[in-house]
Parts: structure tokens; sequence; C-alpha cells
């Protein structure tokens, strides 16, 4: 039989590994905040470009300043020619998040952070070029089509969506985009911020530090669940089959993704603002089976365990109306944290000392080496 997993003090839980003035997690009130903003209202109101300056500036842009940024990011969108060659030579079955890493860590040998100084232009750069580096790959891949880089898109997410689909995206799209950027742009000491950090803390350059953060984020214990979930649902067609299949899992103990969370305990705050757009779509697009499907699942995992769906169950269905293949979700979560990634880059970089913690020795006793002939 296998041993009872010891989980106290397993994972870090509940231990301060630092200090960050980014954001506020699980505290009573706002369930979520940047820099001291509750993220319902950023969703409502803001445009994820106020939002990434916010995190990476310090302070909510004025007009002028929002302009002047968006115009900034807008120029920086083209992708170099040798980076498009390497993106050419990734096969079509390569997971999305395997080619940002690999899109992120390039761009570091040609365009390198040659100073600290540099990291706000840098983090510019990838801010602007990610959604390319990623719609670039997957159209040459699967449509073997060499797209233009550069839209007319103001906004990032719209940037993406006429990208990925060569058309320009409808505002309602544009707008889910939006808040989808700004829910997933920070999330304190998660575990892909939290690596991200670490490799700050030894002094490395930015880019090491963005491809490590992704590296963390692909596994589906963390950004990786919203495919997960939307493999999940996509198996149901109806909700009473639905229900069955979530009762037989948690039977089965198997993980239902997109639930629960290592800090929240209640609730996600970011869900109810991302299941509302996502019902908004369902209604756009006629659908009578996966938003309803989602909401068995959801009730289910409240009756039987009291878990409930954290930002990327929703997430899930959302993206699906809007027409975007499963496997690029994760990689659309990169487009937004790494504004939170490098925001705490920075942080690090300005209040440093290398990361690195104790074990406690489970091994052997200390014994006497024997030379390889006598064991
Ligand atoms: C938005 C970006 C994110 O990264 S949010 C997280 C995305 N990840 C997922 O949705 C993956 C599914 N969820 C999980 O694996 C866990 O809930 C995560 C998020 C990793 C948190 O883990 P941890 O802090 O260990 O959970 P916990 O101590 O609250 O667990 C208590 C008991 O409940 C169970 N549990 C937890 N989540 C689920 C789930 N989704 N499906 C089924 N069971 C779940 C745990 O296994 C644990 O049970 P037990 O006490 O070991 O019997
Ligand atoms: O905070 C966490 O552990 C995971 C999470 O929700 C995030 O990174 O957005």
């Amino acid at each position: 039989m296998a041993e009872a997993k010891v989980l106290s003090g397993a994972g870090l839980r509940g231990q301060v590994a630092g200090q960050t003035a980014l954001s506020t997690v699980g505290q009573a009130g706002a369930g979520l905040t940047y820099r001291g903003y509750d993220v319902r209202e950023l969703a409502a109101d803001a445009q994820f470009e106020e939002v990434a300056y916010l995190l990476l500036y310090g302070e909510l842009p004025t007009k002028a300043q929002l302009a002047d940024y968006q115009g900034k990011l807008s120029k920086l969108r083209d992708l170099p020619q040798a980076l498009k060659e390497v993106l050419e030579r990734i096969p079509a079955d390569a997971h999305p998040m395997d080619v940002m890493r690999t899109g992120c860590s390039f761009l570091g040998n040609i365009e390198p952070e040659k100073d600290f100084s540099e990291q706000r232009d840098k983090t510019d750069r990838l801010l602007a070029a990610f959604p390319a580096i990623m719609c670039y790959w997957y159209r040459f891949s699967h449509d073997g089509k060499r797209i233009n880089c550069v839209t007319d898109e103001q906004s990032i997410g719209g940037h993406f969506l006429h990208l990925l689909h060569d058309k320009k995206p409808s505002e309602l799209h544009v707008k889910v985009m939006n808040v989808s950027l700004i829910l997933y742009a920070e999330h304190e000491f998660n575990a892909s911020t939290f690596t991200a950090r670490v490799c700050a803390s030894t002094l490395s350059d930015l880019y090491s530090c963005v491809t490590a953060a992704i590296g963390s984020l692909r596994g589906p214990l963390h950004g990786g669940a919203n495919e997960a979930a939307m493999e999940m649902i996509e198996r149901f067609s109806s909700p009473e089959e639905a229900i069955k299949g979530t009762l037989g899992m948690l039977e089965r103990k198997d993980k239902i993704m997109g639930f629960g969370h290592a800090i929240y305990k209640d609730s996600d705050p970011r869900n109810e603002v991302i299941k509302g757009w996502s019902k908004k779509l369902a209604d756009e697009v006629g659908d009578k089976v996966l938003f309803a499907v989602s909401e068995a699942i959801d009730k289910t995992m409240w009756e039987q365990k009291k878990l409930f769906p954290n930002a990327d169950f929703y997430h899930a269905s959302a993206y699906h109306f809007m027409g975007i293949p499963t496997k690029l979700f994760t990689p659309i979560f990169v487009c937004s944290r790494l504004t939170g990634w490098a925001a705490h880059v920075f942080e690090q970089r300005a209040n440093n000392r290398i990361i690195r913690p104790s074990a406690e020795y489970t091994g052997v006793e200390q014994r006497k080496f024997v030379p390889i002939e006598r064991r």
C-alpha cells in the first residue's frame, strides 16, 4: 500500500517567502488587488495595457501616458526574421507552451538584456511580441501561412485574435480578451512567479526568468489547467452526463482540473467575472451544451467536495466560444502573466538576496564509502 502523503508544510504552503507591493491574494474584502486596486474593478473598466502599465511602471497611466504606451507596444510587435525561421522549424505537434518558451529564449539571444536598466524596455518588447510568436508558429505549422505579424488593432487582445483568425475581431471578443488578460496578469507568489523570482535572485537576465516561469506555468496544476478543463468539459454532451462523470472522477480520486486553489478557500474572485463573460459568449454562439455542462460540474464539485472553480475553469469555455484552439489557452495566460512575472523580477532585483531555503534531510545516516569492486 502507498504510504500516506505528509502534507504539513509541504509545498511551502502558508509560509511567507518574501515581500511584495504588487498584489494581495485571498485577504479579507477584495479577494485580489493589484497595487491596491480590486481586480474586479480593473476588469470592468480598465484596458489590459493600463493594468500592464500599473504593474510595470507603478501607477495607472494618464490618458496621454496610455496612448504613448499603446503606441510604443504597437511598434514593437513585428518579429525578427531569425526568430520567424526558428518558429518555422518547430513541428505542428509541438506544445505551444514549448513554442513560447523557445520563442522567449531565442529572442533573449538576439536582443539580450545587457543591463538591468533595460528591464522595462525588454519587458515591453516581450509583451508586444508574444502574440505574434504564438500565432506565427501556429498559422505556419497548421495552415502553411507566413502571416504578417503587424495589425492595426490597438489592444493586445484584439491583436492576438486578429493574427489568429486573420480578420478583425468583434467588439465583444476584444472586450473578453481584455478582461481575461487583466484577470490573469498578477497573482503574488504563485508557482510560476516564484520561479521567476528565484531565477532573478541569482541576478540572471529577464529572458531566463520569463523562460523559467513559462516552464512552471505549463503544468496542469497551474496554468495548464485551463486546457485540461476544456478537454474534460468537451467529453460530456449533457449536464446529466457531466454530473455522472464528475461523481465517477471523484470516486476514483481523480483531480478535477480548474477546481480548488492553494490560497483561496471559498471562491476565486476572478471566477465570477470570467463566468459572466463565458455566459454572454455562450448566448452569442447559441451554445446549449458547454456552458450548462460547466455549470453542472461546478455545482457537483461544490455539493460533493466544497471545491470551487478557479480562474481557469470558465476561461476554458470562454476561449472556446471565441474560436480559440484549446492548445493556445495557456500561451494566452503567458501573454498576460508576463506583466506580473516581470514586475516581480524588478521587485526582486531592487531588494535582492539569493533565494536559497534549507531542506530537512530524510536520507540515510553518514556511512563509509565502499569501492566499486567490493559492492
Ligand atoms: C489560475 C491559475 C492557477 O494556477 S489556479 C490552479 C489551477 N490548477 C488546477 O485547477 C488543478 C486542480 N486543482 C488542484 O490540483 C489543487 O486544488 C491545487 C490548485 C494545485 C491546490 O492544491 P492544494 O493546495 O494542495 O489543495 P488543497 O490543500 O486545498 O487540497 C485539499 C484536498 O482537496 C483535494 N483537491 C484539491 N483540488 C482538487 C481538485 N481539483 N479535484 C479533486 N480534488 C481536489 C486535494 O487532493 C486534497 O485532498 P486530500 O486531502 O489529499 O484527500
Ligand atoms: O496563485 C496560485 O497559486 C495560482 C493562481 O491562481 C495564479 O497564478 O493565478
